[in-house]
């Protein structure tokens, strides 16, 4: 079950590793907050390259021994170091240098459950973390061994002794210049053992064992938030989303330097959470620090970032404002539309209403200019000035006169319609409707047949409108018949009103 890790034995020991981190611990000396972060997936070896065994000790006590043999080769100031150890179990904060520690419930204890505190400068501050002087090596090896001991491990599928937790030992320089009135400069190096990024199902954990790879794969997502915001050198940065990263605050920013070292492994079937694992550091690589820049630079850059962040907001607040103008005209515009549909409903129902009523002044109309156009081809054909490519042929008469048989057929039938209607609106007026809904639907329905006559381009369908207008002809002039048979209409409610009307007018006969 356990990897093989005879690779990274050969090609990269942790002594290897450990000259990778070496530039950075002279920048912690050098009064920058130095953050070295192990980060990967469980069962990886985190813990074992953070701290090693007694034969080969890991990076966390070589980086103090480091430190240590820097602080002796400075003669110009004084540098002595404290240390600090906790861990970051369950989103709770435990203090593993404390003389309670050993405790290992978590309620019991008076050490759990820190409080962070942040200080005007932007400093975090840990209350009532201990914090011890290690005035030599051995001292501070004998403490950070004794914080170890204290972590909280179980067992799963990939880890027999997995860390359920993250674990942060903290290494506080105090450097103070030899010369008098000289302040003391103070940095932080932390050296932080995450808690392993777990598959559950993979790693078969449940209940308490669940609900630790749970939290920590919470906070490491936090972590990774906090990554993305300064990579994307957003104004706001989540760091308040977890505790880890709370604690970090003044060591994952702009100011301080940060080293990550990536754990992967090497099975096939742990491809999918190497991919993951090297996606995550490969953003937190692309986070832009301000090395490099002289002081007066990085004002200008951070005054540059505050001037177009503000600009930005002021744009986000106009859009807002044009958002909601832009949905109030819309608003104003859909009811405009509404009321010019009514409107032109209006208007087109009383067009109906007038056409019905005069259809023979329509008709007049249309003949004169039926007739006008009639002579105009008269004048043309009699002139003789029409080219030779113009004059008519044979089969173009015939069609010619054709045409104008239908012309006059169509005249015909529209003619009689307009009578139809002409006895129709007379018989109507003398009917003095109240309804006039009803009226309006009477005229549609006499104004159907003579438009379709008037807009038909087949032969057949005038001659059946003049059948049919022939019938009510007859009807209309059939005083004898009962007026009922005089109007039909399709329209099912026009004819209840119909019967309705020829009801009342029974009565006044
Ligand atoms: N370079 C190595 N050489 C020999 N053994 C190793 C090496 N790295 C890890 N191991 C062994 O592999 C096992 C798992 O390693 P370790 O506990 O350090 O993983 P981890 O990433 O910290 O896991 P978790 O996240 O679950 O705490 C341990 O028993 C450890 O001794």
């Amino acid at each position: 079950m356990r990897p093989s890790f005879s690779w990274l034995k050969k090609k990269n020991s942790v002594e290897d590793v450990f000259g990778e981190v070496k530039p950075i611990l002279r920048s912690a000396l050098d009064g920058h907050n130095v953050c070295v972060l192990a980060y990967g997936q469980t069962g990886t070896g985190k813990t074992f390259t953070m701290d090693g065994t007694n034969e080969q000790p890991g990076l966390a006590p070589r980086a103090i021994k480091e430190l240590f043999n820097e602080a002796s080769t400075d003669h110009t100031h004084s540098v002595t170091f404290t240390m600090s150890m906790l861990e970051i179990y369950m989103g709770n904060l435990k203090d593993l240098l404390s003389a309670r520690q050993s405790l290992k419930s978590y309620e019991t204890s008076a050490k759990c459950n820190l409080n962070i505190q942040v200080d005007s400068k932007g400093s975090v501050e840990i209350e009532g973390l201990t914090e011890v002087e290690v005035p030599d090596f051995t001292k501070a090896r004998w403490w950070y061994n004794k914080g170890r001991r204290g972590r909280s491990t179980s067992w799963t599928n990939v880890n027999e002794t997995s860390s359920r937790s993250h674990c942060l030992t903290r290494i506080t320089i105090f450097r103070r210049g030899d010369a008098v009135g000289s302040k003391t400069e103070v940095s932080k190096l932390w050296m932080i053992d995450l808690g392993g990024s777990e598959r559950l199902l993979k790693t078969g954990a449940i209940g308490q064992t669940m609900d630790e790879g749970r939290a920590i794969n919470l906070s490491l997502s936090a972590l990774g938030d906090v990554i993305a915001a300064l990579r994307r050198k957003k104004g706001h940065v989540p760091y308040r989303n977890s505790k880890l990263t709370q604690i970090l605050k003044d060591s994952l920013g702009t100011k301080s330097k940060v080293l990550m070292l990536v754990h992967i492994s090497p099975r096939d079937v742990d491809v999918g959470e190497t991919i993951c694992s090297l996606s995550f550091t490969k953003r937190a690589r692309s986070i832009e620090s301000n090395r490099g820049l002289t002081a007066e630079l990085q004002k200008l850059r951070e005054k540059k970032i505050s001037e177009l962040e503000e600009e930005m907001q002021e744009t986000q607040e106009n859009c807002k404002k044009i958002t909601a103008r832009l949905q109030e005209v819309e608003c104003q515009l859909n009811e405009n539309k509404k009321l010019f549909w009514i409107t032109n409903e209006n208007k087109h129902l009383e067009d109906i209403e007038k056409k019905a009523i005069l259809p023979l002044d329509n008709l007049k109309e249309t003949d004169a200019t039926l007739k006008s156009s009639d002579k105009h081809v008269k004048v043309s054909k009699s002139s003789g000035f029409v080219p030779r490519f113009m004059t008519s042929t044979v089969a173009s008469r015939q069609r010619q006169t054709m045409s104008e048989k239908e012309l006059s057929a169509k005249t015909q039938s529209i003619r009689s319609v307009a009578k139809n209607l002409t006895h129709f609106s007379t018989s109507q007026q003398s009917l003095s409707l109240s309804d006039t809904r009803s009226r309006v639907l009477l005229r549609k329905s006499y104004t159907k047949p003579l438009r379709a006559a008037a807009n038909c381009g087949t032969p057949e369908t005038p001659k059946r409108d003049i059948k049919d207008n022939s019938l009510q002809k007859k009807n209309v002039n059939d005083t004898s018949s009962p007026r009922k048979k005089m109007v039909t209409s399709s329209d099912p409610n026009a004819r209840a009103k119909l019967c309705h009307h020829r009801r009342r007018m029974s009565s006044l006969t």
